[in-house]
């Protein structure tokens, strides 16, 4: 019996392209979700995450490309301010006073992003996802694309992440990709993926979550210097590990009161 009303919406984001999404009601605080690049809202009903914040206003899209959102095709029209504007559509489409901002690996950098361009945001959590500046090897991520988009593409996904002790929501997510637009998408990452995510507006709060023995830590740490973030720890061994906790995190970082006894 699924506990929660999933109302499905359509908005159109700047450039024309057709999103689609859920809205999960409730009483509290808006949460809007964004996923990352192998996925689509599959993720946050997999997860666990959805039940997590029990209490909130769900807005969950699926960014252009993925899920049931058009697919757009090139690499340049999924550069990482498009995946912004494709945010911004479902704030323009829900207006509210404020949202939370909850985004997973790099839909975490494309909330921070946000944040930092809309005053409406007035939290920005990224699971797994640093605000600093990220060098791109070109090489590598070209590689990572023609693996996707080639004969072997589900297969270089499902073993990658299984060999990174990814929980079953992240595999399964990688089967439902469109692989030629994930490819696109990886391309995509070029442009403006690697920037560093400004200085965010004065009230807003940022948190960033990652796992505690992250070999990446210091970029973390850095954005709690930087944009005075907050920074959530979960015990994991790697990133990709910490995908196990994420859900348990949201739950502590939401911070919506327990229903009234
Ligand atoms: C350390 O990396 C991990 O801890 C895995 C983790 N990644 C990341 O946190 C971030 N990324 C990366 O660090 C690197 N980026 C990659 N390629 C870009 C990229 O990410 N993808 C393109 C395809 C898509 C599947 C996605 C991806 O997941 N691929 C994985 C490997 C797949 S299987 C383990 C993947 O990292 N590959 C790397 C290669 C260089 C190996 C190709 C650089 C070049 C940015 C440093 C990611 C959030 C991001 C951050 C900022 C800008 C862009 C992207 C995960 N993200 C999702 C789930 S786990």
């Amino acid at each position: 019996m699924r506990a929660d009303t999933l109302d499905p919406f359509t908005v159109v984001s700047a450039d024309g392209a057709l999103l689609r999404g859920f809205r999960r009601p409730g009483p509290g605080p808006t949460a809007v979700l964004v996923h990352g690049v192998a996925m689509d809202t599959g993720v946050w009903l997999e997860s666990g995450f959805l039940g997590e914040l029990a209490g909130m206003e769900v807005l969950a899209l699926d960014l252009r490309g993925r899920g049931g959102s058009e697919r757009v095709g090139s690499a340049r029209r999924h550069a990482v301010e498009h995946c912004v504007a494709d945010v911004r559509a479902v704030l323009d489409a829900f207006p509210r006073e404020r949202y939370s901002l909850f985004g997973l690996y790099f839909g975490g950098r494309i909330a921070l992003l946000t944040a930092a361009a809309d005053a409406r945001v007035a939290r920005a959590v990224s699971f797994c996802a640093h605000a600093e500046e990220v060098a791109l090897p070109e090489e590598a991520v070209e590689a990572e694309a023609a693996a996707i988009e080639g004969p072997g593409g589900r297969a270089y996904l499902r073993d990658h992440f299984t060999a990174a002790g990814a929980p079953r929501w992240m595999t399964d997510a990688c089967e439902r990709a469109d692989l030629p637009e994930l490819a696109a998408a990886t391309r995509g990452l070029r442009y403006g993926s690697g920037q560093a995510v400004p200085p965010c507006r004065p009230g807003q709060e940022l948190v960033l979550v990652t796992a505690d023995q992250d070999p990446g830590l210091a970029d973390f740490r850095a954005g709690e210097r930087r944009l005075g973030a907050r920074l959530h720890l979960v015990g994991a061994p790697s990133r990709i590990r910490a995908a196990h906790r994420l859900a348990e995190a949201a739950g502590q970082l939401a911070g919506v009161p327990e229903e009234a006894g």
